[in-house]
């Protein structure tokens, strides 16, 4: 312990040392390689620690973990940032990492964050995306993907979300639809104050919904893994899509644990090669995966993926929150819409369906299936929420 008690007192100095940072910012180069570099604050923290340990001459084992640690967040950090670059050569906007230094809780008893520009989020998006890798690395600390994987012998088969989907379509002549369980968002604060997620799933499956979505991001969103634990442990048949911020696929094994039936990629996040990865791990573990695009380019990247059988076209688009239903019809016009009915692929419209004629406009346009929301969910009963979004009866009875 001795080793820590003597490491702190030099903390206030390199906390106190800002200029230091700012000098080394005006190194001609690029950002990112400079970055990658130097890792940041993390190297000269870390070269601090060797410094002050062998002036004493005597490195205890605390120090020896302290700074083996510290080796671990390094290189953790340069993955963050060799991905971030990863993505960005696929166009990816969404950055995983912060690129100018590590979020607070990275740094061990170093308890500095540069703190300039590049630290904050160029967009929502892009905030949920640093903040759910944080929650994601802590949740993995407390129970790892080894321990996750002893609960998967005892979890409940799955249900067959996209044959649900299909077969809404065909009893109905309408596009299946999964009706979301959503308490609150970011665009649009809180939907509803009086949030029974069992009761507005229950409400949901009579009113003949084929699937639901269940929100399970807490701080952006409202949601939780708890409801969607709740709706399967209620005995609600509609196969479950667990909607959440994917980063990692820890979080699909913790996603198939906890009740769902499918689960959400998106390709504005995701680079190629973890959309296939994930994809592989979903089909391992009998889930659907809803691959979400929102502009031609990452259609394209997604059509390009094996295995892909289900694709949402999100008419919102998360950087901004602007809502526009024409960019599914612009998103399935020509070639591509040809290339997946080729690969009959579903696709569902996602997001801004209010009206009878939304639905009838992506379906005009190829959707045979809807992801919907705040229409149905502000409805004091969401059932006949559905009957008003789709002009008619589409419960089972
Ligand atoms: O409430 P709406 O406009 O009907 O939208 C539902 C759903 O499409 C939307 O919640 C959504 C689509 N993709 C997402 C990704 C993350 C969070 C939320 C979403």
């Amino acid at each position: 312990m001795e080793g820590l008690v003597f490491l702190r007192p030099a903390l206030p100095s390199l906390t106190h040392r800002p200029n230091q940072f700012s000098r080394r910012r005006s190194i001609p180069g690029t950002p990112m390689d400079f970055h990658i570099r130097n890792s940041g604050p993390f190297a000269s923290s870390s070269i601090r620690a060797q410094q002050l340990e062998s002036k004493d001459g005597s490195a205890t084992v605390s120090q020896a973990a302290v700074s083996a640690e510290n080796a671990l967040k390094i290189k953790e950090w340069e993955v963050g940032m060799f991905h971030n670059e990863v993505a960005a050569s696929q166009g990816i906007k969404i950055r995983r990492r912060p690129p100018t230094g590590p979020p607070l809780h990275y740094v061990g008893p170093f308890e500095f964050r540069l703190q300039n520009e590049g630290n904050t989020p160029r967009n929502i998006l892009e905030e949920i995306i640093w903040n759910k890798d944080k929650e994601v690395s802590q949740s993995k600390e407390r129970r790892p993907l080894s321990s996750l994987k002893k609960y998967l012998d005892n979890a409940s088969p799955t249900r067959d979300f996209i044959g649900a989907l299909k077969a809404a379509n065909i009893r109905t002549g309408l596009p299946g639809l999964i009706a979301e369980v959503k308490k609150a968002s970011p665009s649009r604060g809180v939907l509803r104050e009086d949030f029974d997620p069992v009761e507005i799933g229950r409400a949901y499956e009579r009113g003949g919904a084929a699937c639901l979505s269940v929100l399970t991001d807490e701080k952006y969103f409202k949601g939780s893994f708890e409801n969607l634990q709740l709706i399967k442990n209620a005995g609600v048949k509609c196969p479950l899509l667990c909607k959440e911020f994917v980063i990692d696929a820890w979080q699909i094994y913790n996603a198939r644990i906890k009740g769902a039936d499918a689960i959400l990629l998106i390709a504005a996040v995701l680079p190629d090669l973890d959309i296939k990865y994930m994809i592989k791990i979903c089909k391992m573990l009998g889930l659907a995966a809803l691959v979400e695009v929102h502009d031609e380019r990452e259609m394209d990247r997604v059509l390009g993926i094996e295995g892909v059988e289900l694709i949402g076209i999100n008419n919102r688009n998360l950087e901004t929150f602007e809502v526009d239903i024409s960019n599914t019809k612009k998103l399935l016009e020509g070639e591509r819409g040809r290339r997946i009915h080729e690969k009959d692929i579903i696709v569902v419209g996602e997001s801004g369906l209010f009206t009878p004629d939304d639905i009838a406009f992506v379906q005009e346009a190829g959707v045979r299936a809807v992801l919907v929301g705040e229409s149905i969910v502000k409805q004091s009963d969401p059932g006949k929420g559905i009957t008003g979004l789709f002009g008619k009866d589409i419960s089972c009875s």
